[in-house]
């Protein structure tokens, strides 16, 4: 089946299916990609034992209509407020489609806000980059509104002081664009006939960086300095420009599944740098 075939139906005709298409793609890419530390993908499970790279597929396609609806709330001015109506039922669509499993959370957040932001962008002719328009418009209410204290990100912010996915956005996704970005580029000189191994450089350098939230959900302070040191060690050396970079990225995988740790948020951002590359956004 091609890709325009698999995008699902309801997402109506215009610019917002595009955008839709794209980010179904990118999610769809981000599972795909093997081996990174303790996700999941379509090779194993990972650290997880309650999704699996059908999980995730069913996710995305459950999903893509709302980066349409978003685009389109976007183009039409929407507030932050409008644009969390549609994210929240894209939400409520993931875990019927999922069986209750939080595959997307994070990537609906993160993804959709930039769907709003291309769609604004479209209607304005404004030349700004989507991430400096999220920035810029929803930024400043995004700060203003305090995390749900029952929610992981509302309990690590408030045990350790991390920002997360809602920080990351209402800065203009700082660590995509000079980290996650960049090392796409990287890897796809450093292996220009591996789009995988370019998706694998991605990850790793998210990684090495990010205060991930799922990584000091599940292993603390400990277990994000762990994580991060793994991925710097792989970069520095060579990354996937080693010429045995796939089975030392499977041993830093291992190495994550031992400690059950998962960095969602690096897998959220590698679909949104994909996203970002391929819209040219
Ligand atoms: C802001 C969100 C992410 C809050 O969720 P929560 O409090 O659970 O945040 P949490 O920190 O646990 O992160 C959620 C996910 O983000 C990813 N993540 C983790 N750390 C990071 C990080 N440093 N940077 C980016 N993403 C990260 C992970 O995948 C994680 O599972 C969001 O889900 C939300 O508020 N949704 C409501 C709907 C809405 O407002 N939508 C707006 C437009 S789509
Ligand atoms: N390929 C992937 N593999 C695993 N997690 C991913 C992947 N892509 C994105 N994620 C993100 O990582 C999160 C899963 O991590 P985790 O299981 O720690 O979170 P949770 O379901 O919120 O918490 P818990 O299961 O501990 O109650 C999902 O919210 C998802 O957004």
């Amino acid at each position: 089946m091609t890709d325009a075939a698999r995008i699902p139906t309801s997402i109506p005709a215009g610019k917002a299916p595009v955008i839709a298409g794209a980010a179904w793609r990118s999610l769809l890419d981000e599972v795909t990609t093997w081996p990174k530390p303790g996700l999941v993908s379509h090779v194993d499970t990972g650290s997880h034992t309650d999704m699996n790279a059908e999980t995730f597929r069913k996710s995305a396609d459950a999903i893509a209509p709302f980066f349409a609806d978003l685009y389109r709330c976007g183009f039409h001015g929407g507030t932050l407020a409008a644009l969390r109506a549609i994210g929240q039922a894209a939400e409520q669509a993931m875990l019927a489609a999922t069986g209750g499993v939080n595959t997307h959370r994070g990537a609906i957040w993160g993804l959709g806000l930039l769907s709003a932001a291309r769609g604004r962008r479209d209607a304005s002719g404004d030349t700004a980059s989507c991430c400096d328009i999220v920035r810029q418009v929803w930024g400043p209410n995004i700060h203003a509104t305090p995390p749900d204290p029952s929610s992981h990100g509302g309990d690590t912010q408030r045990r350790y002081g991390a920002g997360g996915a809602r920080t990351e956005a209402a800065w203009g996704f700082p660590t995509i664009r000079s980290v996650g970005l960049p090392a796409l580029n990287r890897g796809r000189q450093l292996r220009p006939d591996d789009p995988q191994a370019a998706r694998v450089q991605c990850c790793m350098a998210l990684i090495a960086v990010l205060e991930d939230t799922n990584l000091l959900h599940r292993g603390g302070r400990e277990g994000l300095a762990f994580a991060r040191d793994q991925a710097r060690t792989f970069l520095d050396g060579g990354g996937v420009g080693h010429p045995a970079w796939s089975a030392r990225a499977a041993t830093i995988h291992r190495r994550f599944v031992a400690r059950g740790l998962s960095p969602g948020g690096a897998a959220d951002g590698l679909a949104i740098c994909l996203f970002l590359d391929r819209t040219d956004s």
